[in-house]
């Protein structure tokens, strides 16, 4: 069994630097885990980069022999990454080893996790080499000041889950930027009544019902969750990758491996 997360959110959200600072977290704490570039379009990285699409595939090269512009290229890279999936991704993983921890840091354009096919099968690839996924998807704490980018924020996430089916994990990054704490707290467990309220305030009377029906689903799908992350608190990294090991059952085999089970445990 291997595990591994699936770095998105939109451009910018902060996944390269949450990447690193994962990698500098486990490595002080003895704990091995590869990151996986998977942006054809990346320059520089923070972290060793165990695996990467740019061996596949060069961007420039694309934009250069297809005439085509960054996010086409991009999107062309995409496409040759899942055309390679039974070669290419599967000689790379064959280097990595039962238990072994991947995580793969994508590039930020949205039609990847809203509605373009490529990372959806490049999981189910990952599904069938035995590896527990988990999405762990990044929202810049910036573009949350008031419930409007909030419910934004949360219908991109929300279509990410729908499109993956996986366990889910919702991190709002750069709380380091945050200075006004009360802004955002708000928004970390919102209650749907209270965002509904707001929302109404804000918007043309016409909108009540559309207001009554997003508020609905976003609390249907349990969305209403976020997991505040501040890089310079050990703790809170700590805490997020707790959360996302439980999510895959990281750690669990071994105890269950361990765990002598003796006659009294047997239920009557
Ligand atoms: N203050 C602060 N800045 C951050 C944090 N995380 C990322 N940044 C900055 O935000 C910018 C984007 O960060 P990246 O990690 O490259 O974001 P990304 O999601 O990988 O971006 P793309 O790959 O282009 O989609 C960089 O200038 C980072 O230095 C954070 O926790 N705090
Ligand atoms: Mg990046």
């Amino acid at each position: 069994m291997g595990y591994a997360q699936l770095v998105i959110g939109p451009a910018g959200s902060g996944k390269s630097t949450y990447c690193s600072s994962l990698h500098r977290h486990c490595e002080a704490a003895g704990r091995s885990l590869h990151i996986v570039n998977l942006d054809p379009a990346a320059e520089q990285f923070d972290y060793p980069v165990a695996m990467d699409i740019r061996e596949l595939i060069c961007l420039d090269d694309v934009m250069e022999e297809l005439g085509m512009g960054p996010n086409g290229a991009l999107m062309y890279c995409m496409e040759e990454l899942e055309d390679n999936l039974d070669d290419w991704l599967t000689d790379e993983l064959d280097n990595y080893l039962d238990d072994d921890y991947l995580v793969f840091d994508c590039p930020g354009q949205i039609e990847l996790f809203s509605h373009v096919p490529v990372l959806r099968n490049f999981v189910e690839h990952l599904k069938s080499k035995n590896f527990n996924v988990c999405v762990v998807y990044l929202l810049d704490s910036q573009f949350i000041t008031d419930v409007t980018k909030f419910i934004s924020g949360c219908m991109a996430s929300l279509s990410a889950m729908v499109q993956f089916e996986l366990p889910h994990i919702n991190i709002l990054s750069k709380m380091d930027l945050v200075t006004n704490k009360r802004d955002i707290e708000d928004f970390l467990n919102p209650q749907g009544q209270v965002l509904l309220s707001e929302l109404n305030q804000l918007m043309a009377p016409q909108f009540l019902k559309l207001n009554k029906a997003l508020i609905e689903l976003i609390d249907q799908y349990s969305m209403v969750s976020f997991v505040p992350l501040d890089l310079r608190k050990e703790s809170s990294i700590r805490y997020i990758l707790s959360q996302i090991d439980n999510c895959i059952q990281y750690g669990e085999d071994a105890d269950v491996k361990v765990k002598d089970f003796g006659p009294e445990d047997i239920d009557d």
